[in-house]
């Protein structure tokens, strides 16, 4: 038996990260957060900026500031594209829920491929995607096709390419599979897609911040994705939605809002959708819960996702060697690709008692979630996770473990897991 990493190594580790002084521009304390790709940790220049764009831009400029605030949806958006997308200036805009942006590109896709009656999705995708596209596949008689997958390894890449016929109009996938993880290849998927002429749009929730994203290099027409999560825009801070370049001008979106309308404050009489990523806004942005993504990007800007994603990747390693090791013996499997390649930020573990398992480890100081039916998801995000953190939640859990403390925890359902 190979000895494992001592937690004196993990910190030697932690002395020799990179990105170890990204650590101190976030409010952090001795929890082990193991949720980033939940609720990505508060930045230590958020608050001040808020404060102060609530004290001068609202309290004192008021409707003046209006000229500013216009300006962000885009603004923003080309700091995503620039600092996490691999995306141009003008593909990007911020603006509604994932959800939301979803529904918008997800039927002007449909539209744009009149006479093709297929949505292909993962059976097991997140559910609002699901549900969304169930949605739109009653109003529209379409038919939406879901593909079994697996729930430790998520869809067979191999499968879905031979699932992609001339009746396919649309595809819509996870970059980084909510679950389990695993990762698919965005290029590769892309353009098996486009050789049918059927459009992808991805889902890059959980690859946002943590994978590095090159959407104009993979031939990317469509994406929406979440920024409270690995950007640490805090809590139901605006998504992000982005439309190639070359493809906005013959897209419309079926929600004909006032923000969405060229010379909007000409107020004409009907609508006539703005030239660049504009048209795919709807209506007032939320502005305290945009402007909380500046702060929050200027981190993710210095640390580069090329290196992020070289430290996830070993966090994730740790996670699975002791594991391994600590938790297999005693009734856990690892419920995600081996192969860190196939594989995004977060680890999954399979547990039948997943669920009072999670509970018990929150009342030890470590936070991770409970995913149906039965895994405990670890996202240790990179920003601000140390391999220490991971070595120590790994270390509470062989405890909980080998006393199998989740007998004494309660199993009542709560609203939110
Ligand atoms: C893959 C994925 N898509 C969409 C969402 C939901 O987006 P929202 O509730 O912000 O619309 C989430 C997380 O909540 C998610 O994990
Ligand atoms: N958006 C969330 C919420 O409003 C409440 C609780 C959790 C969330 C999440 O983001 C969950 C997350 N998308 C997941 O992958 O499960």
């Amino acid at each position: 038996m190979t000895a494992q990493t001592s937690r004196r190594v993990a910190q030697e580790w932690d002395a020799a990260d990179p990105l170890a002084g990204l650590r101190d521009r976030f409010v952090v304390d001795d929890l082990c957060y193991l949720d980033g790709n939940s609720l990505g940790r508060l930045p230590s220049a958020t608050g001040g900026h808020l404060a102060g764009l609530v004290r001068d831009g609202w309290g004192t400029e008021l409707v003046r500031s209006w000229p500013t605030w216009i300006e962000w949806p885009r603004r923003i958006g080309d700091r995503i594209a620039a600092h996490a997308l691999g995306a141009r200036e003008g593909e990007v805009i911020v603006s509604d829920s994932t959800s939301v942006n979803l529904y918008k590109l997800a039927a002007a896709a449909l539209d744009a491929r009149p006479g093709r009656g297929t949505i292909l999705a993962d059976a097991e995708e997140f559910p609002t995607d699901r549900y969304l596209l169930e949605g739109l596949a009653a109003q529209r008689g379409h038919t939406l096709r879901l593909l079994p997958s697996d729930l430790d390894e998520g869809l067979d890449q191999a499968t879905l390419v031979e699932s992609l016929t001339e009746d396919v109009a649309l595809v819509v996938l996870s970059a980084v599979s909510y679950r389990c993880g695993a990762l698919l290849d965005v290029a590769a998927v892309t353009a098996a897609a486009r050789r049918v002429g059927a459009l992808v749009l991805w889902d890059l929730s959980h690859a946002v911040g943590s994978v590095p994203l090159a959407l104009t290099d993979a031939g990317v027409d469509l994406a929406v994705g979440c920024t409270y999560k690995y950007l640490n825009g805090g809590p139901g801070a605006p998504a992000f939605l982005y439309v190639r370049r070359e493809l906005q001008e013959s897209l419309r979106q079926p929600i004909w809002g006032w923000f969405g309308q060229r010379d909007q404050f000409r107020m004409g009489a009907g609508y006539d959708p703005a030239p660049g990523p504009e048209r795919f806004l709807v209506g007032t942005p939320p502005v305290l819960g945009m402007a909380a993504l500046d702060p929050a990007l200027d981190v993710l800007a210095d640390a580069g996702t090329d290196r992020v994603r070289e430290k996830s990747v070993r966090l994730g390693e740790l996670i699975i060697e002791l594991a391994d090791a600590w938790l297999v013996p005693h009734g856990f499997r690892l419920a995600s690709p081996r192969e860190p390649g196939r594989r995004g930020g977060h680890v999954s573990l399979h547990h039948p008692e997943a669920l009072r398992i999670s509970r018990a480890l929150v009342d030890a100081g470590v936070v991770g979630d409970y995913r149906v039916p039965d895994r405990l998801r670890l996202g240790p995000a990179a920003l601000y996770t140390r391999y220490v953190d991971v070595w120590d939640a790994m270390d509470r859990l062989r405890d909980i473990a080998e006393r199998q403390a989740w007998t004494a925890v309660p199993t009542e359902p709560s609203r939110v897991t």
